[in-house]
C-alpha cells in the first residue's frame, strides 16, 4: 500500500494493484469563494495542487465519499475522464451519472463491493452533530481491504462518533486515514475531525497508525497541522499520526 495526500482530502492511493483517486478536489487555489458563515472570507483552495492535476488523472477508479465542493469539484468533473470507473455512497450516482460519468457503482450500506480483488465495504459517520449534522447530509467512509495489504479505513468526513467506533471494532483497520480540520461554520460544533476527536480516536484503536488529511486547504477548516501536533505531542500520540504536507507520501 502507497499512499500521497494530494489536497485537502484528495489521496492517491496505490491498493492490492489498484491505483484509487479519492475525493478528487482538483480546482486551481482560490477559484471557488469561501464556505458561506465561516469565520473568515479566505477563498478556496486556500492553496494550490502540489503539481500539474494531469498527475492523478488516469487511476484505475475514483472513490468520492460524498459530494461536498471540497471532495467532488467542477474541476474533477471536467477535468478526470468521463470513462473512469466512479466508486460512491449509495444516493449520488445519479449525480455523478448525469455529470456525464458512464460507469457510476453505488457501494450499498451493508454489502461489500468487490473492485478488482479490493474489497470495499461502507461505514457510517456524523458530519457535525444537531441541525449543522442534519444539513451536511449523509456522508460514508470506507474500508479496504485486498490479498497482502493493511485493513485500510479512510473514515471521510465525520468527527469521533459511534458510527466511527463501529467501524474500528468491525473492521480492526490497521491504518486509519481521519478528515482533521475542525472544520466549523459561524453556529454549531465542528464536523470534521479536531484536534480531541482523534486523541479519542488513537486511544480507541490503540494498535492502529492514524494518518490525518483535510487540513489547511478550505478556509472553514480551522485546525492547523502544527495546532494539532502540538496536542499530539502533548498527549503523547504524536508518533502514532502522520500529518503529511499536500504531495507527501504515507
Ligand atoms: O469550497 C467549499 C467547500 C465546502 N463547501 C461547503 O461546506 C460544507 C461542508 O464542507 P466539508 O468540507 O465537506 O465539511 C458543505 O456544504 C460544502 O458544500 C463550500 O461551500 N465550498
Amino acid at each position: 500500500m502507497k499512499i500521497q495526500l494530494i489536497r485537502n482530502a484528495a489521496l492517491w492511493l496505490e491498493y492490492g494493484g489498484i491505483t484509487f483517486l479519492v475525493d478528487p478536489m482538483l480546482s486551481e487555489k482560490e477559484a471557488n469563494p469561501p464556505v458561506p458563515n465561516s469565520p473568515n472570507a479566505r477563498r478556496n483552495p486556500l492553496v494550490s495542487l502540489p503539481g500539474p492535476a494531469q498527475k492523478w488523472l488516469a487511476p484505475d477508479a475514483v472513490l468520492v465519499t460524498h459530494l461536498h465542493q471540497d471532495h467532488w469539484d467542477e474541476a474533477a468533473v471536467s477535468l478526470l475522464p468521463h470513462e473512469l470507473p466512479v466508486l460512491c455512497q449509495a444516493g449520488d450516482e445519479g449525480t455523478l451519472a448525469a455529470q456525464g460519468f458512464g460507469h457510476v457503482s453505488a457501494i450499498e450500506d451493508l454489502e461489500a463491493k468487490n473492485f478488482r480483488g479490493v474489497t470495499l465495504k461502507r461505514t457510517g459517520g456524523q458530519h457535525g452533530t444537531g441541525e449543522i449534522g442534519k444539513l451536511m447530509g449523509k456522508v460514508s467512509g470506507f474500508v479496504f481491504r485486498a490479498e497482502g495489504e493493511p485493513v485500510l479505513y479512510v473514515a471521510g468526513d465525520t468527527i469521533w462518533c459511534d458510527e466511527v467506533k463501529e467501524a474500528l471494532d468491525e473492521h480492526k483497520p490497521e491504518v486509519i486515514i481521519v478528515n482533521a480540520g475542525g472544520a466549523q461554520f459561524l453556529a454549531g460544533g465542528h464536523i470534521t475531525m479536531n484536534e480531541q476527536d482523534i486523541i479519542e480516536l488513537c486511544r480507541y484503536a490503540p494498535e492502529a497508525s492514524v494518518i490525518a488529511v483535510h487540513m489547511e486547504a478550505i478556509n472553514h477548516c480551522l485546525v492547523t497541522r502544527e495546532q494539532l501536533a502540538a496536542r499530539l505531542g502533548q498527549a503523547g500520540l504524536l508518533e502514532r499520526v502522520q500529518i503529511p504536507a499536500d504531495g507527501e507520501w504515507c
